[in-house]
């Protein structure tokens, strides 16, 4: 019993000096062969194919930078079973112009073209680096991987565990929504690699009390430009100030930042800029062919089905702006029974579900609606065919992820991009990025109406019908609030058609157009005539040839030329269409807004005009009344000092009583505000309660909205009974006091012509 023991022992003697010795001699080969700081590798010729690799005869090593195979790197013999173990063998170009600077230790700000093989750009070097420091379980955190989505962040761990798996390095997923955080808690100093998601390392850094990332070695950002935006800023910056200044930063996107205040942030050493396709003609994969065409809102829906219909073999991924979306025409259309498997991927799903449909959808043929969590980095195992862009992404960047799903590394694919006729702009933006989008006429002859179909769905299905009013809303208010307001104009969108292309009986309410349209004229919710010209010129189905098993688009020449025809017809419409837009004022949507009648005060009424009965419906002079007033001896007015008494009494009192119909009305205001508040907290807990789930893009936006309209109440006073705002109330006042002082003067004269 005991020989084999010491055996086992003598054997992991010998294989942790074998890796001794292979550390040495990457390290060696690694200091000898290091590329020029700056220099290109893509530039140096591959080498010779029986070329000798590693240490050479006479004691020197062989070139890794300009090195074609993965082969011929200075990596370990572990890393190299890997990725053979996988079937990768020659390198793509981002992995070949970044792997020799990032496996000497630089830090890399790498961006390439989508699908083009950056997971491995970075996977390589933090495998590579944790092995060459011996690195082990007792060690740490020696690398954390940030990645903006959950289902990104789980596709990456699988590539680590994949390319890693002879290596004795531990790493774990930590990702949102998983709901073991106290089994992550007790482990999460035992791993060596964190794949995370940016609010879970975060929530580790906050909570769990032994965390520890004092030796970090790599810290990686997969998609930089999103972590490094907006979004994540509070986050990332939490993060960073805890992580060591001391290590390697690697940072790769389709899309890079190369901003000063982002690289300061991250304290990067020297970065190596590796931007394969700056010099590419095309910013987007060559083999994705990519098309546009003019959809008006109100048929965005017809064009979408009609477009499954027409593509039952494909697999096609759909995007839309909102979650609620989403499930609306997941819903509607698994109802109307398309005819392939329909699946839908959101925000609001709880992350098993999300995973489950991630890799359901890598499986099999079928149609996966989906806000913009599946647009990065995300590779669907068997390849995506089409890419449709239903609603417009919010700017180009977005755009080229998106597409980006399809024609990934060798394979082929297809993209088409639905744009209301207002939204025209996005396609001169996409040419300006070196986006080749060519823009496509489709054939009405194919277009499959299904606003019927809904309607008839929504009258029997009162939770769908809900639905269509959440989406209807959100879709609108998420174009609300795009910041490009030259692609994005609300206002010029034909609300009550889309409505009603949704199948909804009535247009909802959308209050957060308010604002805008306050104070202009309403009118019919209608495209201007320009503009309807310009989406008939491409309205319709595709033109597809349906032989194939996937169908084609039919853009041959012919085609070409009704295309550039069109394209040019519709600029020239457009133009058109923005003069008329101007001698018409905005076109404003057909909602039904209460206008508050303005209370008028004429400050200039004659005074005196003022006619008081007595009991037996006689007319009275003016001021009758207080001549009248029992308390008031009229001879002793006539007295000069008696009467300028009597008047500043009488001042006194109308101001005290002024004072108290003020405090009694401030009184009412607060009641009633504190009423509403009470009221918008019940319903704000009993919705929590419900458990509704709000849409990432737009449920907050109302709910500010809702905020900032009760706050306006709060100034706009359009909560006193008598609908006057505290300004005409003013007005009021004085109008009184000026009065008052005629008043006076009208009573001398009246009190004098009585005696
Ligand atoms: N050297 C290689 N040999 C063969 N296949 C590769 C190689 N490198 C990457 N791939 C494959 O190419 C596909 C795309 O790779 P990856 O997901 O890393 O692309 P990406 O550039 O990160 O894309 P995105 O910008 O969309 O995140 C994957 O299916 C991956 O397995």
């Amino acid at each position: 019993m005991r020989k084999p023991k010491s055996k086992s022992r003598e054997l992991r003697k010998q294989r942790r000096f074998a890796e001794q010795e292979e550390i040495s001699l990457l390290n060696e080969w690694i200091e000898f062969q290091k590329p020029d700081s700056g220099s290109n590798p893509l530039s140096l010729p591959p080498l010779p194919s029986n070329a000798p690799v590693g240490r050479l005869s006479d004691g020197t090593f062989s070139r890794y930078a300009g090195s074609t195979k993965f082969s011929e790197l200075p990596i370990s013999k572990k890393t190299m079973d890997g990725l053979k173990k996988s079937d990768y063998v020659s390198m793509t170009e981002i992995q070949r112009a970044s792997l020799p600077h990032a496996l000497c230790g630089r830090d890399i700000l790498g961006a390439a073209k989508t699908g083009s093989g950056k997971t491995l750009a970075f996977v390589i070097p933090v495998l590579e680096k944790l092995h060459r420091e011996r690195w082990g379980h007792e060690d740490g955190v020696g690398c954390v991987i940030i990645s903006p989505t959950r289902e990104l962040a789980g596709q990456l761990f699988d590539v680590l565990k994949a390319v890693g798996r002879y290596h004795n390095l531990s790493a774990g997923l930590l990702i949102g929504g998983r709901k073991d955080v106290d089994t992550e808690k007790e482990r999460v100093n035992e791993l060596n690699i964190l794949v995370c998601t940016p609010g879970r390392l975060l929530q580790h850094m906050d909570e769990t009390l032994s965390f520890d990332c004092s030796q970090l070695q790599v810290l990686v950002l997969d998609e930089a430009d999103r972590i490094l935006d907006v979004g994540f800023k509070k986050t990332l910056n939490a993060i960073i100030s805890q992580l060591p200044k001391h290590r390697q930063t690697l940072l790769f996107s389709a899309t890079q930042t190369k901003s000063v205040q982002d690289l300061a942030r991250l304290s990067l050493k020297d970065p190596e800029y590796v931007g394969v396709h700056e010099k590419s003609t095309t910013s987007t994969p060559d083999r994705l062919q990519q098309t546009a065409m003019i959809v008006p809102l109100e048929q965005k829906l017809d064009m979408l089905w009609s477009f499954i219909k027409a593509h039952l073999n494909s697999k096609i991924l759909v995007f839309l702006s909102s979650c609620k979306q989403v499930k609306f025409v997941f819903e509607a259309f698994k109802k109307l029974r398309p005819g392939i498997p329909l699946k839908c991927l959101h925000g609001k799903m709880k992350q098993g579900k999300r995973m489950v449909i991630y890799s359901q959808f890598c499986e099999k043929r079928s149609v996966l609606f989906s806000t913009d969590v599946a647009s990065r980095g995300l590779d669907f195992n068997k390849a995506v065919d089409w890419v449709v862009q239903v609603d417009c992404p919010e700017d180009v960047a977005s755009y080229i992820h998106r597409v980006g799903r399809t024609a990934r590394y060798a394979s082929v694919g297809r993209s088409v991009l639905f744009l209301t006729p207002s939204e025209m702009k996005m396609l001169e933006k996409l040419q300006e990025a070196k986006v080749p989008v060519q823009f496509i006429k489709a054939n009405n002859k194919r277009l499959q109406p299904v606003s019927g179909l809904l309607s008839a769905l929504l009258v029997k299905d009162s939770d769908l019908q809900d639905l269509a009013k959440k989406a209807f809303v959100t879709y609108l208010r998420s174009i609300h609030i795009q910041k490009d307001k030259e692609v994005f104009d609300v206002m010029k969108l034909p609300i009550d058609e889309f409505s009603a292309s949704m199948g909804l009986p009535m247009t909802p309410k959308l209050r957060f157009l308010n604002q805008k349209i306050k104070g202009k004229k309403m009118s019919g919710m209608q495209l201007d005539n320009a503009d309807k010209d310009i989406a008939n010129l491409a309205t319709g189905a595709f033109r597809e040839d349906l032989g194939g098993p996937r169908g084609k688009l039919d853009i041959g020449d012919h085609e070409e030329a009704d295309v550039e025809k069109g394209f040019l017809l519709s600029k020239d419409a457009e133009h058109e269409g923005e003069a008329k837009a101007s001698e018409l004022g905005p076109i404003l949507p057909a909602t039904r807004v209460l206008k508050k009648k303005k209370l008028k005060i004429n400050i200039h009424r004659p005074v005196g005009t003022r006619v008081v009965f007595d009991e037996e419906g006689n007319t009275l002079p003016p001021l009758a009344r207080v001549a009248d007033a029992k308390n008031v001896d009229n001879s002793s007015l006539l007295d000069q000092g008696k009467r300028e008494e009597y008047y500043v009494k009488m001042r006194e009192e109308l101001k005290q009583a002024d004072k108290e119909d003020k405090a009694q009305d401030r009184q009412r205001r607060r009641e009633k505000r504190i009423k509403g508040k009470m009221k918008w907290k019940k319903q704000t807990m009993d919705k929590e309660e419900d458990g509704d789930d709000e849409d990432d893009s737009g449920s907050e936006g109302e709910r500010m909205g809702d905020r900032k309209r009760k706050r306006s109440k709060i100034y706009f006073d359009s909560d006193s009974d008598d609908g006057k705002t505290i300004e005409d109330r003013d007005k009021l006042v004085k109008t009184d006091s000026i009065s008052l002082s005629e008043q006076e003067a009208l009573a001398l004269k009246l009190l004098s012509s009585m005696h």
